[in-house]
């Protein structure tokens, strides 16, 4: 449709020439009309502007909507308006948005250009003022509180903001089975068994009524697997915290540029409002606590890293207690009592103000298997301390690397030196690497020792710790007071006089094997049901299935309605079957290990085990007669053989001496492998079994060497296959 018409000679004398032939997208690149061009419209070049005037009704509103996006207005034809083109620049595509708009909408974002570039100033001016005004802010008006990966108090900042309520409903979170610190300086104090603490911290989420933090779950078998912990994602998020609002940061250290994870290069901080921070000193003493409430029910176990000098988390293990170590009434009580005066606040002043060193020492000794380590353990959980490990028989126990880690002990802990006397100590190292150290008792202590003075035997070449060394750290001028030095040996004869003097070891406790009453003690610690657990006695014999199922800890109704009065019961009937139990094992002959070996393998029907008592000590006996001819026929072999080679010489040096020494029950010859007490033996013969490659081969019914039932040392301990299973059931049923 054509229209002629005076009635816009102007627009159409401007525009129409220029936008004739109409061309799609300019050099530009911007759309400035879609429309197709006109064959109606004058050329503008042409000079004859007087003749009729044609013009498309449809060009008409493009010629007055399009002022502003015309370019040609600001002079140069086909050239960008200079805001337009600068936006264009910095913000690619921001033409087709306009043309977009303009197309769409209808509308001409040209006009608004100025406002627009007025609003982005305004923003980036905002920003940095916001910036500016926040530093000047944080910097005098603010408090703030850096964690680091690398310090133990990440660990426990950490838990504490997993229990919080903004950590479980924050939209952007990590989730984490393992809260600790990945860091390789904090590693040492990580401990793998604490993922077992998600199932205390659960019982105390329940007991206390506190928020849900970590979901346990329990596959079909009822084997628990970690837990889930949610802590806040990388950036900022804030939280109320005892009426304060105070701000959480979690950021990436970017300036550690290693090979470590991403967490592992983090940092938390967190502010508070005013230039106190002593909010936020209450937080970590919160976080602290709540750390500290976890560990409450366990006792930790460091372990001697001699080889970087260190002490090094290796576990924690719930606290043993005391009555479940079986052992004369009067000698625990003893203990107890003097080792609850010794730590009694006051003492150490005592002691100051007499001039005596504040240590305390105690020696355990008996046959292997007899609870001396149990002890340790039960003692350490009983007085909240840490226990700390040391291996003197490594070769990497010089004494220096020893200093160092004494150094390092806490005021308030206790020390354990297992072994004390396979340690190598009461000879030098040239002694101990004779020929015929295996196969004789090891050489009396030198004269200077044998009286009690420190003066030590010649410090074995190699820089191996000597008795006078061991001496020196444990009370000379330079060493730490205020732990407890409990040593443990199967032969205190062996021991030097200077080592067990009072001062050094002020008590010394005897532990024996098994006598009537520890036999029938044991099994009742064995089969007396508990608390927490329901009966395991005098179920009716079931099938298969149901009997798995109570393997599994999966308790059926019946179990749960247990109370008080079948509790009692049960005790009752127990304590009778002790007694039968105690009347088959003869007295004296076998380690309250050794008849807990025997238990376990019918943990759940303590008849059978009754029954099982009389064949068990006649293969006992069997075995044991056995070890003692093959021990006298290694006893004579060397008389025969050839001296043994460098190698085998070396082996003895490095604290194998004492372990070599021919008693029955600590021959290191070879035994037929396959039962309980065999493999007891082995361990007190100290096998050095320390690899999994090293591991004897265990069949269905033997027992197989597993880490040690009560937790302490590096020792093998012999557990049976079900007690893989479930744990130690004497242990298990000793927690509380
Ligand atoms: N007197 C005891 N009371 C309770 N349990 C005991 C006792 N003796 C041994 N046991 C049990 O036997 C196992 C080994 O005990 P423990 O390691 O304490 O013996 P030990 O004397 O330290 O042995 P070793 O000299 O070989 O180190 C543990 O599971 C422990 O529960």
């Amino acid at each position: 449709m054509l229209a002629r018409g005076p009635a816009r000679p102007a627009a159409r004398l401007c525009y129409k020439p220029k936008l004739s032939p109409p061309s799609p997208r300019r050099a530009d690149g911007i759309d400035i009309e879609a429309r197709p061009p006109s064959p109606a419209v004058p050329d503008s070049s042409s000079p004859n502007t007087s003749g009729p005037l044609v013009v498309m009704e449809s060009n008409e509103p493009v010629a007055e909507a399009a002022p502003s996006a015309m370019p040609l207005l600001h002079g140069v034809p086909g050239a960008p308006s200079p805001q337009f083109a600068l936006l264009n620049y910095f913000f690619p595509g921001f033409s087709v948005f306009i043309s977009a708009a303009n197309a769409y909408i209808g509308t001409d974002v040209n006009l608004y250009i100025h406002s627009l570039i007025a609003l982005c100033g305004a923003v980036v001016v905002w920003s940095y003022a916001r910036s500016f005004v926040w530093n000047l802010v944080d910097e005098h008006l603010m408090s703030s509180v850096r964690i680091r990966t690398d310090d133990e108090i990440y660990n426990m900042v950490m838990l504490w903001l997993s229990k919080q309520k903004f950590s479980q409903t924050s939209r952007h979170f990590l989730a984490n089975t393992n809260l600790n610190s990945r860091s390789r300086f904090m590693y040492r104090y990580n401990d793998s068994s604490d993922e077992d603490d998600d199932e205390d911290d659960n019982d105390e989420d329940e007991d206390g009524g506190g928020e849900t933090v970590g979901e346990t779950v329990g596959d079909a078998n009822g084997h628990q697997k970690s837990a889930l912990h949610y802590t806040p994602a990388f950036g900022s998020h804030y939280f109320w915290y005892r009426g304060y609002p105070l701000m959480f940061e979690r950021h990436q250290n970017r300036q550690e540029v290693n090979l470590q994870s991403l967490s592992e290069r983090e940092e938390l901080s967190i502010s508070c409002f005013g230039r106190s921070p002593w909010i936020l000193k209450q937080l970590l003493v919160d976080a602290r606590q709540m750390h500290l409430k976890k560990d409450k029910r366990k006792t930790l176990i460091y372990r001697g890293n001699l080889t970087e000098t260190y002490w090094q988390r290796c576990m924690s293990r719930l606290n043993r207690p005391f009555a479940t170590v079986i052992l004369n009434e009067q000698a625990k009580r003893e203990l107890l009592d003097d080792a609850a005066d010794y730590l009694n606040p006051s003492t150490r002043r005592w002691y100051a103000n007499r001039g005596i060193p504040y240590r305390r020492g105690y020696l355990l000794h008996g046959p292997p298997g007899t609870g001396k380590s149990s002890l340790s353990l039960a003692l350490a959980g009983y007085f909240r301390m840490k226990i700390y490990i040391v291996s003197l028989s490594s070769a990497s126990a010089t004494e220096e690397n020893i200093t160092t880690l004494f150094n390092e002990l806490p005021t308030r802990c206790i020390v354990l030196l297992e072994d004390i006397d396979s340690a190598g100590l009461t000879h030098t190292r040239e002694d101990a690497a004779a020929p015929k150290a295996a196969s004789t008792p090891p050489p009396p202590p030198p004269p200077a020792l044998a009286g009690g003075g420190t003066a030590g035997p010649t410090p074995p070449a190699g820089g191996r710790l000597s008795l006078s060394g061991l001496l020196n750290i444990l009370d000379g001028i330079a060493s730490q007071e205020g732990r407890i030095l409990v040593m443990t040996t199967n032969h205190i004869e062996k021991l030097d006089k200077a080592l067990i003097r009072p001062g050094r070891v002020d008590m010394i406790i005897p532990f024996g094997l098994a006598d009537a009453g520890m036999t029938a003690a044991i099994f009742r610690a064995i089969y007396a049901p508990y608390e927490n657990e329901h009966a395991l006695l005098h179920r009716p014999r079931r099938g298969k299935r149901s009997r798995a199922k109570d393997v599994c800890g999966h308790a059926d109704e019946a179990d749960q309605n247990d109370g008080v009065a079948e509790r009692l019961r049960t005790r009752e009937r127990v304590d009778g079957l002790a007694k039968r139990f105690a009347a088959n094992i003869p007295e004296l002959e076998f380690s309250p290990a050794e008849v807990q070996g025997l238990l376990l393998r019918h943990k759940r029907e303590p008849e059978r085990a009754i029954d099982a008592a009389a064949l068990w000590v006649t293969q006992m006996r069997k075995e044991r007669k056995a070890k003692e001819e093959e021990l006298e026929d290694t006893s004579k072999r060397p008389k025969e053989q050839p001296m043994p080679s460098d190698a085998e010489g070396a082996k003895v040096e490095d604290g194998g001496a004492a372990k070599a020494s021919p008693t029955a029950k600590e021959s290191a010859a070879p035994e037929p492998k396959g039962t309980a007490d065999s493999v007891e033996r082995e361990k007190a013969a100290e096998t050095p079994y320390e690899t999994d490659e090293d591991t004897p081969p265990s069949s269905v019914d033997s027992p197989v060497v597993d880490s040690k039932a009560d937790g302490i040392g590096s020792a093998k301990v012999l557990v049976s296959p079900s007690e893989a299973v479930s744990g130690t059931a004497a242990d298990a049923a000793t927690t509380d």
